[in-house]
């Protein structure tokens, strides 16, 4: 008898993943072990990247791939360093290995979610340059997309932000998501096929939380109205919002060249002469070039900039992130470090 169906397509979705790494890094089965790439999990303990943990276990063996983890600790619950060893142990369990368990300093910014997952990040980049890892596995799911894109649709972003996580990001492409397509109920029925011992973090269900929220009331709500399948199509969203924002920003960068005046300041005639959605991201892109950091410059600061060429500030200057001044010149608007 086969595995489960669930369990099945799981170990398909991460198979399909380690073939990509491994296109990516020729290796010959018979070449010694420690040549072979090394594949991390990001593993929370919870369901989602526990399925993802054994799914990676089982697929890696009949590969020339190493599997290992990473485990981050915030350091923000009672007992959380204690637990980090144990969601290490279970994955050692599964014959993963190397395995850490990283603890971070969650800093203040941008709210307790945000802080949390830039300190997270930042502690998986590092684990991921220590070890050489050719890529680290993430557990999002289909659900977690659909969700980011309510959230998206909620805060009035534009269609990047509406274009959720992408299957594959980061630097060098290192961070892969191999259960964007599939939905949450599956993984979770993978996990308990296998018999797997997971852990549920409170705050996945606190009320206290957006996201949380979110899962068990707006989903579930918007399922009820529209029918079962709003995760799929949000999903679809996602992907026409990314497959758009991808061509905007390649306009953007060709037009960016040809609105630049030889001293590489922006002609406004010229900016004026674009689409909004064009525009917008061409001014984006000089104020990054000066220096701002990107997730840093939000709309709003776009907004004002597009204000100042198209006439309603005038004459002026503005003041935006990474200490980046943009001057109304007559017909020019120069961009530079203030
Ligand atoms: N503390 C952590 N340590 C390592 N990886 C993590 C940690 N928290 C999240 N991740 C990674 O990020 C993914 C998304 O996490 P998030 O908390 O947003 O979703 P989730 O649905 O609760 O996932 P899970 O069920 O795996 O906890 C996880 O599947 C995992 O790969």
């Amino acid at each position: 008898m086969g595995p489960h169906p669930a369990v099945a397509a799981i170990r398909l979705a991460v198979r399909r993943v380690l073939h990509d790494v491994l296109t990516e890094h020729p290796t010959e089965p018979a070449a010694p072990r420690d040549t072979h790439p090394l594949v991390l999990v990001a593993c929370s303990g919870g369901a989602d990247s526990m399925a993802l943990a054994s799914a990676l276990a089982f697929e890696a063996r009949k590969l020339p791939v190493r599997a290992g983890g990473v485990t981050v600790d915030h350091g923000l619950q009672d007992g959380s360093a204690g637990r980090a060893d144990e969601v290490a142990g279970r994955m050692t369990s599964l014959g993963l290995g190397p395995v850490e368990a990283v603890t971070v300093t969650v800093g203040r910014e941008g709210g307790p979610e945000a802080a949390a997952r830039d300190a997270r990040y930042a502690a998986l980049d590092a684990a991921a340059e220590r070890h050489g890892a050719a890529a680290v596995l993430l557990g999002h799911t289909r659900d977690d997309q659909a969700e980011t894109v309510l959230l998206g649709l909620a805060r009035g972003s534009g269609i990047r932000s509406l274009s959720g996580m992408a299957a594959v990001s980061g630097a060098r492409g290192r961070y892969r998501r191999p259960f964007l397509q599939l939905d949450r109920q599956t993984v979770r029925k993978a996990c308990i096929a296998q018999e797997l011992a997971v852990w549920d973090d409170p705050h996945n269900s606190d009320p206290a939380y957006t996201r949380s929220r979110l899962r068990h009331e707006g989903l579930p709500a918007l399922e009820k109205a529209l029918g079962k399948g709003v995760v799929e199509a949000l999903a679809r969203t996602a992907q026409l919002s990314r497959d758009d924002a991808d061509a905007l920003d390649t306009w953007a960068a060709d037009a960016e060249t040809s609105v630049r005046d030889e001293a590489g300041a922006l002609e406004c005639a010229k900016l004026f002469g674009l689409p909004p959605a064009v525009r917008r991201r061409v001014l984006r892109r000089a104020v990054i070039a000066e220096g701002a950091p990107a997730g840093s410059l939000f709309a709003r600061h776009i907004e004002e900039l597009d204000r100042l060429i198209t006439g309603w500030r005038g004459q002026g200057a503005i003041n935006l992130p990474g200490r980046v001044e943009a001057r109304r010149q007559g017909g020019r608007l120069v961009i530079r470090q203030g």
